[in-house]
C-alpha cells in the first residue's frame, strides 16, 4: 500500500493466547483518518487487549498491526511513540507529580496545555499534587496526557468511567471538534447511548472475534429495517444497542 493511501489503522489476521485461552481469534479490521470509530463488546471480549497491540504493549502470537502503514510491534513502535495518544485502563499517575508536570511530560508547549486544560476544565486543580485527585479528576487527566499533543490517532478505553455528565458532554464535544480537524479516534465503552452520538463507525467484538464493523449510517438503516418487520414501527432509538443486542447472546 502506497503512505498516501495508507489506512490509519490497519489489523490483520491478530491471535493473541493468555496460556491456553485464546483472546483474540483472527482479528480483521481497519479503519480511515478522520474516523471515529468505536470498539464494542461484552467484559472480556478483547477490546483492551487489541488496543494494547496497536499500541505495541502486548506480544502477539500471530498477524500484524499497521498504522498509518508502519509496523506496530512490541519492538518496532515508532510510529506509536510520534503519532498516537492513548488512555488504557487507568491513567499512569505520578502521585507527587501535580497534574501541570504530567503534562510536562507529554510535551514542551504551554500554548497545547493551556488549552487542553480549559477545554477539560480542570483549571482548579491542575496545579495539585495528583495524589489528592479523585477518580474522575484522574480520568480527565489521562485523557488530557492522551491529547495534549494533538496526536493523529488517539486511542481511549472506557474514558467516560468516573466522569461526571457535564464532563461527558464536554468530552463528547471536544472529540467531535478534533475529528473535525482530522484527528482519528478509537474508543471502548459500555455506554452505548454515549458512544453512538460521536462515533462513525462501529467494531463489535466478542470472544476475540470481529462479528461486525459497520459505519453508523449503515447500522442505522439495518436496524430500522429489522424494526420495521419486527414491529411495523418505523422510529428507533440506539442502533448500536439495538444491534448490540441481537448480536451478542
Ligand atoms: N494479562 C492477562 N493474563 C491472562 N488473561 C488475560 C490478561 N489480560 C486479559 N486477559 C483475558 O483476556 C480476555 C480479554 O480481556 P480484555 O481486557 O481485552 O477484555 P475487554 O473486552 O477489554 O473487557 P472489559 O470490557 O471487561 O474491559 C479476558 O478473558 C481476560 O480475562
Amino acid at each position: 500500500m502506497q503512505n498516501g493511501q495508507a489506512k490509519m489503522v490497519q489489523v490483520t489476521a491478530l491471535r493473541k493466547k493468555f496460556g491456553h485461552r485464546v483472546v483474540l481469534r483472527d482479528v480483521n479490521f481497519a479503519f480511515s483518518t478522520g474516523e471515529v470509530v468505536g470498539l464494542v463488546g461484552p467484559n472480556g471480549a478483547g477490546k483492551t487487549t487489541i488496543m494494547k497491540a496497536l499500541l505495541g504493549l502486548l506480544a502477539t502470537d500471530a498477524g500484524n498491526v499497521r498504522i498509518l502503514g508502519q509496523p506496530v510491534s512490541v519492538n518496532t513502535h515508532t510510529v506509536v511513540t510520534q503519532q498516537v495518544g492513548a488512555l488504557i485502563e487507568r491513567p499512569a499517575i505520578y502521585p507527587f507529580l501535580t497534574g501541570w508536570q504530567h503534562l510536562q511530560l507529554m510535551t514542551t508547549s504551554g500554548e497545547q496545555m493551556t488549552w487542553v486544560v480549559q477545554v477539560l476544565q480542570m483549571e482548579a486543580y491542575i496545579h495539585r499534587p495528583a495524589k489528592r485527585y479523585s477518580l474522575g479528576m484522574k480520568q480527565k487527566l489521562g485523557i488530557a496526557m492522551a491529547l495534549v499533543n494533538r496526536p493523529r490517532l488517539v486511542i481511549l478505553d472506557e474514558p467516560m468511567n468516573g466522569l461526571d455528565p457535564q464532563s461527558v458532554k464536554r468530552l463528547r464535544h471536544l472529540i467531535g471538534q478534533l475529528a473535525g480537524e482530522g484527528i482519528t479516534f478509537l474508543i471502548s465503552s459500555h455506554v452505548l447511548s454515549e458512544l453512538e452520538k460521536i462515533i462513525d463507525t462501529v467494531i463489535l467484538i466478542d470472544q476475540g472475534e470481529v462479528l461486525l464493523q459497520r459505519t453508523m449510517t449503515q447500522l442505522r438503516e439495518s436496524a430500522r429495517q429489522a424494526l420495521v418487520v419486527r414491529t411495523g414501527r418505523r422510529k428507533m432509538h440506539g442502533p448500536c444497542r439495538c444491534f448490540y443486542r441481537q448480536t451478542i447472546q
